[in-house]
């Protein structure tokens, strides 16, 4: 056990920003950490970015794989049968990243049309969207503008990274892969989204994938604490009665203070019925 955990936080250390899969499948271009956030990490001054959680939701149609992606990547397992998600789930994962404590959580949601009310209440604030869709179901990959579009609305949060990840790598021959791949490249241009391709039986690409997702978060999480350019503002009536513009209080972007106590727990399930 003790083995395993010395693992766990091995994987989650990051020190270097992670490759993107395709430099053509991706509207993020940077390589590397910004300037000012090596800056700030080296001279230990991020701000409250180890004190929060940074949020990240899964969506996509019925049985794609979301859970199993989730459950591959935050346990390391990967289950053959299928149990519908009921609602919402979600996993707080906590990473290392350029010497900084940084947490996401990662809420995945059912993708049966009856509990998508429930589950898109979870969407506000979201700092990450992974849009999925099954590499051995192109209809998926159809629905995936719909989800994304839908997700933005109750987001409500313009600078979310935007991800669209085809699962089940595994059950493609490499020439139908080669075909899909190309096609879920364009729709990824299309939604200005990143493209990445994963099999969360075999593991293939999944620590790369969310690795990556984390440190573009972490990226614009402490970017937000020390580039005051950057900062979301908001309108206030001054003191002269006229209106004036300052920081938007950080609870309205969505994300959370782990100072609230009770809140870091390592998981929770909200069902509906
Ligand atoms: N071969 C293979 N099967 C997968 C993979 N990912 C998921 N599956 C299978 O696909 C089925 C659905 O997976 P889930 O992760 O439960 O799907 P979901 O998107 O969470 O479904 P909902 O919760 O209903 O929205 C299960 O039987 C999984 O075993 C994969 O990478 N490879
Ligand atoms: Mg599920």
């Amino acid at each position: 056990m003790r083995q395993r955990d010395e693992k766990a936080t091995r994987d989650r250390t990051i020190t270097k920003f992670p490759e993107v899969y395709n430099i053509q499948a991706t509207p993020y271009k940077e390589q590397s950490f910004h300037t000012l956030v090596k800056n700030a990490c080296a001279a230990n001054k991020t701000g409250t970015v180890g004190l929060k959680i940074s949020k990240c939701i899964v969506i996509g149609d019925v049985s794609v794989g979301k859970t199993c992606l989730v459950n591959r990547f935050c346990h390391e397992v990967f289950n053959r049968d299928y149990k519908a998600t009921i609602g919402v789930d979600f996993e707080v994962e906590r990473f290392d990243i350029l010497n900084v404590p940084f947490n996401l959580q990662i809420w995945d949601t059912a993708g049966q049309e009856r509990f998508k009310c429930i589950a898109s209440a979870y969407y506000r604030g979201a700092h990450v969207i992974i849009v999925v869709f099954d590499l051995s179901d192109l209809s998926s990959l159809d629905r995936t503008s719909q989800w994304l579009e839908d997700a933005t609305i109750e987001t409500n949060n313009e600078d979310a990274l935007v991800f669209l990840v085809g699962t089940k790598k595994d059950l493609c021959s490499q020439s139908r892969f080669d075909d899909i791949e190309n096609i879920a490249i364009a729709k990824a241009n299309e939604l200005s989204a990143e493209y990445w391709s994963v099999s969360s039986k075999t593991g293939e690409n999944v620590p790369e994938f969310f690795n990556r997702l984390a440190a573009m978060t972490f990226n614009n999480a402490v970017l937000a604490e020390v580039d005051e350019s950057r900062q979301p503002m908001m309108s206030k009536i001054g003191g002269d009665g006229k209106l004036i513009k300052v920081p938007k209080p950080t609870n309205l972007t969505g994300s959370i203070d782990l100072t609230d106590t009770g809140f870091y727990q390592r998981k929770k399930s909200t069902n509906c019925c």
